[in-house]
């Protein structure tokens, strides 16, 4: 089985990266197409893909393309995917926004395509990613797309109307989360810390706090509870974070990610 890649940026290096490095795929069966050549040399040299120079000669040599451009540039390749696609071939977007009826009707119907949605921590490994497929889907398909993208962390199948709030906190939400190490540690320097020890100590304590929710089940106000003495240093912060709409802020950044995700359908 040959997969192939178009356009070869972040996700598509991140995924490319996660299926070399497993065991389940060879790089001479990895190919791979950008709109700079100067990038698929770079995956040439590093991995061993296959480099192609146009989507013709790409959707010749593969039997699974994965669209790896942004949402904007998507219409304009898929007149030419459309004039190359087989019956058998099997199309898989990762572009934000784009949904599966808008990519069937580009695709005059095509039977095989699928959405992934991954997100950046891919890079290392632990991506949080979903699929969604057409109804009909067999469940060899589904698992080849679980074999593909479970190389770069985990994969859940998920109804599509789900798809655009599971981009938000799901695959923008890294960027909020960066952003609050980030202050966290910024506060840190302030008070005389070192920034790289302050944002080893915050990313570490956001990594332990996750794993937290996950393994012990307790509700999160729970443990907000548990680090919050009575009369205490911590319960001075929560209240002052409340008093900011630290829930509000959140919740107005889920919306505008959210619109921005409907409004490129
Ligand atoms: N960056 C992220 O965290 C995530 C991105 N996505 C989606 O993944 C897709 C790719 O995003 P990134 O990798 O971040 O973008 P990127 O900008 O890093 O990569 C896109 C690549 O496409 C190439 N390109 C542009 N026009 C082309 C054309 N006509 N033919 C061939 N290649 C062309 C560009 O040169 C670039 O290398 C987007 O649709 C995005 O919505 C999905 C989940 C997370
Ligand atoms: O910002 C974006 O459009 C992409 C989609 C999800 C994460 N990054």
């Amino acid at each position: 089985m040959n997969y192939g890649f178009i356009g070869l940026g972040n996700m598509a290096t991140a995924i490319i990266k996660g299926m070399a490095a497993s065991k389940k795929f060879d790089t001479n069966h990895l190919y791979g197409m950008n709109r700079s050549y100067e990038k698929t040399d770079e995956l040439v040299q590093q991995y061993g893909i296959q480099g192609c120079t146009t989507i013709e000669e790409l959707m010749k040599k593969v039997d699974v393309v994965v669209l790896a451009v942004k949402p904007q540039v998507l219409s304009s390749i898929l007149p030419t995917v459309k004039a190359f696609l087989r019956k058998n071939q099997i199309v898989i977007s990762i572009a934000a926004g784009k949904s599966l009826a808008y990519l069937q009707e580009q695709l005059d119907g095509h039977p095989s395509i699928f959405r992934v949605m991954p997100n950046i921590n891919a890079i290392i490994g632990a991506s949080t990613s979903c699929y969604s497929t057409p109804a009909s889907t067999s469940n060899a398909h589904k698992q080849l797309i679980e074999e593909m993208f479970e190389t770069i962390g985990t994969i859940v199948e998920l109804p599509e109307n789900l798809f655009s709030i599971f981009t938000t906190i799901g695959c923008a939400s890294p960027a909020f989360t960066y952003l609050y190490i980030d202050s966290l540690a910024r506060a840190a320097v302030r008070e005389g810390m070192p920034k790289e020890m302050a944002l080893e100590i915050a990313a570490s304590s956001v990594l332990g706090s996750a794993k937290m929710i996950l393994e012990s089940k307790e509700h999160p106000m729970a443990l907000v509870d548990q680090v919050c003495s009575p009369g205490g240093t911590t319960i001075q912060g929560v209240t002052s974070l409340q008093a900011n709409r630290f829930e509000g802020v959140i919740h107005d950044a889920v919306m505008a990610v959210t619109r921005k995700d409907h409004s490129l359908q």
